[in-house]
């Protein structure tokens, strides 16, 4: 079994946890012990993930707690909605669940982030535990403390800052994934190198067949690596107050694609890959980056197999779907925008630059 790595989260107020990854990680005693003691844990997870791990990870918890409850949510970003939460919540009312019950996010992103949510508003918060199955929660949702669900009119609207106990990622739970799924996982590993690390964007670059092929080490590496950057950012900027907003690139056309076409359609990360082609060209168009980043990211894009070309709502359709991006303010639509490799700021960018910009994708 590969070591295991252990990335730290310092955030204010002396609050931390870890961020442990590695192979086998799932079936060691230790990855469970040392959490806050209670009289049940509660497992959230989905009709996909829940027959491949479920069991195993009760079997661990068991260990710990005198009880452990399973729920059971049907799969899909079309599910991040306020029936699934209604769901757990629910289950922990329905099962008279007191406020130190632990709930544990089995699960790709769109569990993570909806049993987070359930973690901080039932009884004004209970401790739960990240438990990352696909690699982009792995790199990304599990870490920071960005719980939410969905809103037919704006992705992530309804949500709540609140940090997890421990994430728990076992590079093992790979295996299964989807090709599909780990590209889209891809997307957010690409992410971080324009916006904080030119070195780990040229790793990718030489690293993406390996990743492609899952190589067990290169993955780890992209892990670790990732969270590093995200911890290193969330620790500076735990609500997004001004930093935070870089892990935001590509995700302003990108959560317009999934609100746009309806939660599903495209994968999180399918659109937050072309939304990152996009964000580019507009950092070229406002004289931040040479073309020859747009053609570099666009090409490490296509290699990953994900797309580059947004769906066509028309450009009206995006301005009004942007408008409710969390980033704009008083109706101005602001861009993460890359200002030289490895650094990305917040800009606001004019409409008319915007449908410019959709336009020559075809978008509009
Ligand atoms: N909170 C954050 O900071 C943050 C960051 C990035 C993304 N997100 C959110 O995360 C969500 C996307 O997450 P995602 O890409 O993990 O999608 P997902 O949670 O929908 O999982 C993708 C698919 O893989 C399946 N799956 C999960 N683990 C598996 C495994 N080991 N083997 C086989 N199948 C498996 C799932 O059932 C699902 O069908 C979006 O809702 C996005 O908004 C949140
Ligand atoms: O953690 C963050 O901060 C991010 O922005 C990470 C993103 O990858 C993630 O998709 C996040 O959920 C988007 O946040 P939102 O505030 O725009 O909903
Ligand atoms: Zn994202």
């Amino acid at each position: 079994m590969a070591a295991t790595d252990t990335v730290r989260i310092l955030l204010p107020g002396n609050r931390d946890y870890e961020i442990r990854i590695g192979s086998g990680l799932m079936d060691e005693r230790s990855s469970w012990q040392g959490l806050p003691k209670a009289g049940a844990a509660v497992v959230v997870s989905n009709e996909t993930v829940a027959p491949l791990f479920a069991e195993r990870l009760r079997s661990q918890l068991l260990s710990v707690y005198p009880r452990v409850d399973l729920v059971v949510l049907p799969d899909g970003e079309q599910h991040k909605d306020w029936a699934s939460l209604n769901r757990i919540c629910d289950h922990l009312l329905g099962e008279a669940m007191d406020r130190r019950t632990v709930l544990f996010a089995l699960g790709g992103g769109v569990i993570g982030d909806m049993t987070g949510f359930a973690a901080a508003i039932y009884m004004r918060g209970v401790p739960f535990v990240q438990v990352p199955t696909t690699l982009l929660a792995q790199v990304d949702s599990s870490v920071g403390g960005k719980t939410a669900i969905n809103h037919p009119l704006g992705k992530n609207m309804l949500g709540a800052f609140y940090q997890p106990e421990r994430v728990i990622a076992d590079l093992d739970t790979l295996d299964s994934l989807p090709d599909r799924e780990l590209r889209a996982g891809l997307a957010e590993v690409i992410k971080y190198g324009p916006i904080a690390d030119a070195g780990f964007l040229c790793w990718i670059e030489d690293n993406l067949d390996a990743l492609l092929a899952r190589d067990k080490a290169v993955l780890g590496y992209a892990v670790r690596r990732s969270c590093e950057i995200k911890a290193e950012v969330v620790g500076q900027d735990e609500r997004e107050q001004g930093l935070r907003a870089i892990l935001n690139f590509g995700h302003t056309i990108g959560h317009a694609i999934e609100a746009g076409l309806g939660y599903g359609a495209w994968l999180h990360g399918e659109a937050v890959a072309c939304g990152m082609v996009l964000a580019a060209d507009l950092s070229q168009r406002l004289g931040l980056m040479p073309a020859g980043f747009v053609a570099r990211l666009r090409a490490l894009i296509e290699r990953a197999d994900l797309p580059v070309q947004p769906p066509k709502l028309g450009a009206e359709r995006y301005l009004q779907l942007m408008r409710v991006d969390k980033k704009a303010e008083a109706g101005e639509i602001r861009f993460v925008l890359i200002e030289e490799l490895g650094r990305a700021g917040l800009h606001a960018v004019p409409d008319a630059l915007i449908a410019e910009t959709l336009a020559a994708h075809g978008a509009a």
